[in-house]
């Protein structure tokens, strides 16, 4: 674990020192767009036009963050038009790595490189900050588009429609305000929430995160006992951004990051919910939870030294949901 600091590899943990015992999550450096034709898109630079084979995807199968943007490779059939490369599910000293010594740990498969770093590094030579995932890689162009799944997501849901033919829409126009909405909340209570628990250092800090992030489920719990998806009957980037949280919930932060007054088979309307995406066709192979179980336990050092790794619960996420 570690961070670049003006293009050289410095290794150490999280600062939570500087801010009470909070973990504050870093900004994404690299927020350019992949649009239909070249134009810029919200920030960053235009001329990153879709383009079948053109873009490479770095991901860990551990994080769900990257576990978005392989959700939405799949869900928009961009399997043929985008490689994906995944690091070891280890992240120690050196950070991600590209070792290939666990399944479906690919190695760099554009470069070869040793490191995840080395990515950014071929980007910018003099970058600083995190070396995080996901990130995609233009070939064509030798740089990285973005490093924040958020963006990623929305391009993948548009972008690419013109050379794929799949116009499913997760982000509709009429829903927009609801998904900001929920996602706001969601972001920074849940997704957010779970690792501002984990990694809080002071107690005042854990109590800061954990109560809103259960608070959250148990509204997330009554609008799921309404309504099929969180903005309604059609299913939208918000559920999917809640989804990746919610797949490691019961096995890595009920445990690993002390998130424990209830688990998601706890809440019927969540679980459900939860099943339901889980069988959406083209996810499941996205679940790995040989990666995020061992990643979690294995990694984190100061929140698990002996890198003891639970037995797990025992859960069908194959189980019909109910949901029709
Ligand atoms: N804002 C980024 C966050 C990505 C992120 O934090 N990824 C984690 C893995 S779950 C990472 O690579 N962390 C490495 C580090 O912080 O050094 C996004 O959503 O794309």
């Amino acid at each position: 674990m570690g961070q670049l600091v003006d293009g050289v590899w410095k290794d150490e943990w999280y600062d939570t020192d500087s801010h009470g015992g909070e973990f504050v999550r870093d900004t994404s450096k690299f927020r350019n767009w992949v649009t239909a034709d070249g134009t810029p898109g919200p920030t960053g630079e235009g001329g990153f036009r879709a383009e079948s084979g053109r873009y490479h995807l770095y991901v860990s199968y551990a994080c769900p963050w990257a576990h978005r943007a392989l959700i939405f490779r799949a869900l928009k059939d961009l399997q043929d038009h985008i490689g994906v490369s995944a690091v070891h599910p280890d992240m120690l000293n050196e950070g991600w790595e590209f070792r290939e010594d666990f399944p479906g740990a690919t190695g760099d498969r554009l470069f070869d490189s040793d490191f995840m770093r080395d990515i950014y590094l071929r980007a910018n030579p003099r970058a600083s900050g995190r070396v995080t995932v996901p990130v995609l890689w233009d070939r064509e162009r030798d740089t990285i588009v973005s490093n924040e799944s958020a963006d990623l997501i929305r391009m993948f849901n548009r972008a690419f429609d013109g050379i794929t033919g799949n116009t499913d829409d997760y982000r509709p126009d009429h829903l927009q305000d609801d998904i900001d909405k929920v996602n706001d909340r969601i972001y920074d209570t849940v997704n957010n929430g779970v690792y501002k628990a984990g990694f809080a250092t002071t107690q005042s800090a854990y109590d800061k995160a954990v109560g809103p992030l259960f608070d959250s489920l148990d509204w997330i719990e009554g609008l799921l006992a309404r309504t099929r998806y969180l903005t309604g009957d059609t299913i939208t980037e918000a559920d999917w951004r809640l989804f990746t949280t919610v797949v490691r919930f019961d096995s890595v932060y009920h445990t690993h990051f002390k998130c424990n007054r209830r688990r998601i088979v706890d809440y019927p309307n969540l679980w459900g919910w939860a099943r339901e995406l889980y069988q959406w066709p083209g996810v499941a192979p996205t679940v790995r939870p040989d990666h995020y179980v061992r990643h979690y336990y294995y990694s984190h050092k100061t929140v698990n030294p002996h890198r003891i790794i639970p037995i797990g619960p025992d859960e069908d996420w194959t189980a019909p949901h109910g949901r029709a």
